[in-house]
């Protein structure tokens, strides 16, 4: 099923209170909001009670429960930079091999660095995709067994030029807009604007993939994918994922609750943001971390680049008091995990090596 920009706005921006919410059929469309008036707001301590902030708090609130997916526009992040940091990603995978390799990663280097497809892997099948996979920096012994597994510098390549300072500056804005969308959610949640900060992510771990699917059997691509699956289904580990996709191929699906595979075409110039496991944990179920995943169909070579935005390393993450309340029905067992245990299973599962 294909949608135009306009029947995916049009969905997006249709309001139902939280009792239908409940009821509401299952979702065939993902919606988009418009943050600027939560941005406008999100460093005043009287946000919540500011009437374009309660508008976007209601819209975050309505699709992280029924899809656990949205899109993100009035964002802030300048076009120019939206736009060259897919440009230099296609640069940089358009390299020969000898090229990428050289910043090959490896468990020596803390797991960050290039990956070449095939080697991601995902429930045992290996994914159609190759990319460069980077995360914050952490002091040596910061988390002492803890962390590891992560430990390590991100590897940058030498060319294109000023690839680094590009993403840098890139990774610096994300960071800022996940925790003010998270102000956003915290809200909808019904807590105070600043839960997911402090011990729970005021030191915020984050990650960055930066990816690339070859063409369905393009006859010049350096390597023909063997299966369709650019990257099997899968949850994502922490808070809120920051998703920048290629402008004019519809390849990644989220499935509703229903089974059914729902395509979250590109809106050129919006972010994806979808839900991960420890923002599941936080809502005490209340919104999920919805499993998806990268189908490849057009012969054209697509690449993203996934911004995730985490809680601290170290957190241990439970489910919110203003939650605990929220959810009915008896004696629910919750949810526990600390965080930095989540990520490097994940890890160390994730590759060939
Ligand atoms: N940091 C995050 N969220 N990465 C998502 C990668 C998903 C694929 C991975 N092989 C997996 O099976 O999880
Ligand atoms: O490339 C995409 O569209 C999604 C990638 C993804 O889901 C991930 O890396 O976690
Ligand atoms: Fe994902």
């Amino acid at each position: 099923m294909q949608f135009n920009n306009k029947t995916v706005a049009l969905i997006g921006s249709i309001k139902l209170n939280s009792t239908t919410a409940a009821m509401a059929t299952d979702f065939k469309s993902i919606p988009i909001i418009d943050i600027s008036p939560l941005l406008a707001k999100c460093d005043d301590p009287k946000m919540a009670e500011d009437p374009g902030v309660s508008e976007v708090v209601k819209q975050l609130d309505q699709a992280c429960k029924e899809a656990g997916f949205f899109y993100v526009k009035g964002h802030g992040v300048p076009q120019s930079l939206f736009n060259q940091v897919k440009e230099q990603t296609r640069n940089f995978f358009h390299l020969p091999y000898e090229e990428k390799v050289k910043i090959k990663l490896t468990p020596a280097t803390g797991y960050r660095g290039y990956q070449r497809i095939g080697e991601n892997i995902t429930k045992g099948v290996p994914d159609m995709h190759e990319a460069i996979d980077c995360y914050r920096e952490l002091k040596p012994g910061a988390y002492g067994d803890l962390g590891k597994v992560m430990e390590g510098c991100n590897q940058w390549p030498q060319d294109p030029p000023k690839f680094k300072d590009m993403m840098e500056e890139y990774i610096n804005l994300c960071t800022d807009l996940a925790r003010n969308i998270m102000r956003g959610i915290a809200l909808a949640l019904g807590g105070s604007p600043y839960e997911f900060e402090g011990d729970r992510a005021g030191d915020a771990f984050w990650v960055t993939r930066i990816i690339g699917y070859p063409g369905k059997s393009s006859e010049n691509s350096q390597e023909k994918p063997t299966h369709d699956i650019g990257c099997g289904a899968h949850t994502d580990y922490g808070l809120l994922t920051l998703l920048n996709q290629d402008d004019d191929i519809t390849a990644l699906q989220v499935r509703n609750r229903s089974g059914e595979w729902i395509s979250a075409p590109p809106v050129p110039g919006t972010f994806v943001c979808n839900i991960g496991d420890m923002l599941k944990i936080y809502s005490n179920g209340l919104y999920e971390s919805t499993l998806h995943r990268v189908i490849i169909s057009s012969p054209k070579y697509r690449v993203s680049v996934a911004y995730f935005y985490e809680t601290n390393f170290d957190a241990a993450v439970e489910p919110l008091d203003v939650c605990k309340v929220r959810v009915i029905g008896e004696a629910k067992k919750f949810d526990r995990a600390v965080y930095g245990e989540h990520l490097v299973k994940k890890v160390l599962t994730n590759f060939v090596y």
